[in-house]
């Protein structure tokens, strides 16, 4: 089984990621680390993350990279949705996205398209969203959690813009695939927010 998650930042599509793929015994790619790790290799060869060659040349990354926790800092996860915005970066990134949903058995990706563009045959797809004001209020406290001393404003400033370009580009935008269920988890407890999310994956693969 497939199960495609998206939906915009800090919506808390990671956490339900995780959590159908713990209940269903499959594994998960959290795809946005994968364009966090291509902003991260710009910033360190300082390239030019506007140019569309400097950020493909920066797709070559070491897989170690993907367990740096630099790589949920607000810059890269901003620098990330610049890089994203380049066709050839996705491109570049879509094959092994595309092998990781068709391994046997299944897998659960989350991101922005797969629902769309990644895994448009996915037996399941969610889309998770929640207000701007509590999506950064998450963000903010995860970040603190982890060190850091951005302030909400720059926060919830930060998602807005993120959104806008995310939703706004071309090339594989954020938007609802109409065969998604939406999750609105703005009022929901994590642990509710899981329980809906299999919910709704048991009524599409039952249908
Ligand atoms: N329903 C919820 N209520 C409160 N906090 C949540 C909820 N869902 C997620 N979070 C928290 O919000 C933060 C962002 O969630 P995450 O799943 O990483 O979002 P995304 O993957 O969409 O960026 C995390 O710290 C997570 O624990
Ligand atoms: N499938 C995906 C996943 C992420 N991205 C880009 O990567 C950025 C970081 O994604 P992320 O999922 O790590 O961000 P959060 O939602 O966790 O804040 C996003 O703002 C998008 O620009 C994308 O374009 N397509």
């Amino acid at each position: 089984m497939i199960i495609a998650v998206d939906g915009p930042a800090a919506s808390g599509k990671g956490t339900i990621a995780r959590a159908l793929a713990r209940h269903y015994g499959l594994p998960h790619l959290d795809t946005g680390l994968l364009y966090r790790a291509v902003a991260m290799t710009v910033q360190r060869l300082e390239l030019d993350a506007t140019k569309e060659a400097d950020a493909v040349a920066a797709c070559d990354f070491d897989d170690s990279l993907l367990a740096d926790p630099g790589l949920r800092s607000d810059a890269v996860g901003q620098l990330a949705s610049v890089v994203s915005a380049h066709p050839l970066v996705r491109a570049s990134l879509f094959q092994r996205q595309k092998r990781f949903a068709h391994q046997p058995g299944g897998a659960v990706l989350d991101g922005r398209d797969i629902g769309t563009v990644i895994a448009p045959e996915a037996d399941a797809k969610l889309f998770v969203k929640a207000t701007p004001q509590i999506r950064a209020r998450r963000r903010h406290s995860e970040l603190h959690a982890h060190g850091a001393t951005i302030s909400y404003d720059k926060v919830l400033a930060d998602i807005r813009a993120r959104d806008a370009r995310d939703s706004g580009r071309a090339a594989a935008p954020l938007v609802q695939a109409p065969d998604s269920a939406l999750l609105d988890t703005s009022f929901l407890t994590i642990d509710e927010s899981v329980r809906r999310a299999i919910a709704l994956v048991e009524a599409r693969v039952a249908a």
